[in-house]
């Protein structure tokens, strides 16, 4: 498999390749020359796997330069009950009621989805590195979860430094301490004056500078990273066995959605064949991706629009991965991608509107503070069960959304332990700590605060590097 840039820019490369480079050199993002196509034959021999094999049969549709037997055996090592909370289909669908269906993602090490992918990065990084004899510096941009995610994946491998930019104060306090309170030398924890896409933007900008970005190895494990996508992309398929009997039924998809990540691997499964009948993007009260797919326009706003809101992760109003899909709408001409995303805002014309929702089966819908709390408390009510503000924003979403004979499947972002503040506003009860968390905000915090300015961020880098 090749990938190219939504640009269109560049040669194409291979998957080793792009997993180091991150973002693409004319600063789009890369996507596969095509989508492996996946027919009901090769469905029904999926269907049963354990969840690691089903993570080696997708991966291998769109890795050729890892051996397979290698492949293989990081799939196995990385899925694992043990990682993920001892539970051994890594991805467990509850059903809520008949229809209505919540899978669990949240169950690895910093209780967010992003373990499911961050996990895998981690040992690809390591094994490619190895193999080539290289080092990777990964600077990355967090709104809470990412941060923490690939600081745990990547603490103490070889050859790999990481220097995380995050909007200073904007995070809950536990997300702060999980992140500031490690101690690992080659974790660096960089608190920016600013909101979260200050920090993606300052991401970009290292990375868009190709001197500096090659001399001093900068790789990325956002959602820019096509690896990580393609890691989220197996829990569609996995949560779409779960929930079915056969490979006739079709199933919807929920997904808090900020950076355009997650919902993006859904897109990804959908085209690839995976009878998926609606994508429904769920965002907070920042919604530029709503107001997308209600109006056809796209305006990304500035740190002085974006809210903070008590789903602190999805305060996005740039969303970095929407130029992925935009990319296939447009039939990937490159130019087209490049002119959308490189103004300040832009339209499509009506004809596009309506492949949005036919053609690629997207819809969407927003929540507030008061959805959140309503939703929390109604989904422990009716279900007996408790959950994170963004699963909640998910949640108010599918239920207004559903369709009548269509399973929906909801995706758990994360858990509640990380946002206790707004738990306890929805419930009245401090929602439950998995076991060795207690106490982590009093832990010794490690962590710089910043201007947001490329060149400070480069001035620590550099120092870090002994440049
Ligand atoms: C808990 C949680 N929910 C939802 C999202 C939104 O996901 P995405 O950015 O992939 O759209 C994030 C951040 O990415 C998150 O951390
Ligand atoms: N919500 C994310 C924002 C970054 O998203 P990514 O998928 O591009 O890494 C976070 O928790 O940091």
């Amino acid at each position: 498999m090749r990938y190219l840039s939504t640009r269109g820019g560049g040669d194409p490369k291979r998957f080793c390749d792009i997993l180091l480079e991150g973002l693409a050199e004319d600063g789009g993002l890369y996507l596969p020359e095509r989508y492996p196509q996946v027919d009901g034959a090769t469905l029904a021999c999926w269907r049963g796997l354990a969840y690691h094999e089903l993570a080696f049969e997708i991966l291998s549709l769109y890795i050729d330069d890892i051996p397979a037997a290698d492949l293989q055996r990081i799939c196995a090592q990385t899925y694992r009950a043990e990682v993920f909370g001892g539970r051994t289909e890594i991805t467990p669908l509850n059903e809520l009621e008949p229809g209505l269906y919540l899978e669990e993602l949240s169950n690895g090490p910093t209780l967010a989805f992003k373990d499911m992918a961050m996990q895998l990065l981690g040992a690809l990084f390591e094994y490619e590195l190895g193999r080539r004899g290289e080092q990777l510096n990964i600077l990355g941009a967090t709104s809470g979860d990412t941060g923490s995610a690939a600081e745990y994946a990547m603490r103490g491998r070889a050859g790999v430094n990481v220097f995380m930019l995050s909007p200073h104060g904007r995070m809950s306090p536990f997300q702060q301490a999980q992140m500031f309170s490690l101690q690992d030398k080659n974790i660096h924890n960089l608190a920016v004056r600013g909101v979260f896409d200050d920090c993606q933007d300052i991401v970009k900008a290292v990375s868009n500078d190709l001197t500096y970005k090659k001399s001093r190895k900068i790789g990325t494990v956002n959602s820019i990273n096509w690896a990580r996508l393609l890691a989220q992309v197996v829990y569609y398929f996995a949560g779409y066995f779960q929930a079915t009997k056969s490979n006739d039924e079709r199933v919807s998809f929920c997904v808090p959605s900020g950076n355009f990540g997650n919902v993006c691997a859904g897109h990804v499964a959908r085209q690839m064949g995976l009878p998926i009948a609606q994508l429904v993007v769920a965002t907070n009260e920042n919604d530029v991706l709503d107001e997308f797919f209600r109006t056809g326009r796209y305006a990304p706003r500035g740190a002085a629009h974006t809210h903070a809101t008590s789903s602190p992760s999805m305060d996005i109003s740039k969303a970095s991965n929407f130029e992925r899909f935009v990319a296939d709408l447009f039939g990937r001409e490159g130019a087209r991608v490049r002119a959308a995303f490189t103004a300040p805002a832009f339209e499509i014309p009506a004809a596009d509107r309506e492949r949005v929702a036919t053609e690629f089966g997207f819809a969407s819908g927003s929540s507030s503070h008061a959805d959140r709390l309503a939703t929390i408390r109604s989904c422990q009510q009716r279900y007996g069960r408790l959950i994170d503000p963004h699963t909640a924003d998910g949640l108010k979403v599918a239920v207004e959304q559903r369709q009548a004979g269509v399973p929906m499947i909801v995706l758990e972002t994360a858990l509640p332990a990380k946002f206790a503040e707004t738990l306890v506003e929805a419930t009245g009860a401090q929602p439950p700590r998995p076991a060795g968390l207690d106490g982590i905000e009093n832990l010794p915090k490690r962590v710089q605060v910043l201007d947001a300015d490329v060149g400070q961020v480069r001035a620590v880098i550099d120092a870090a590097l002994g440049l």
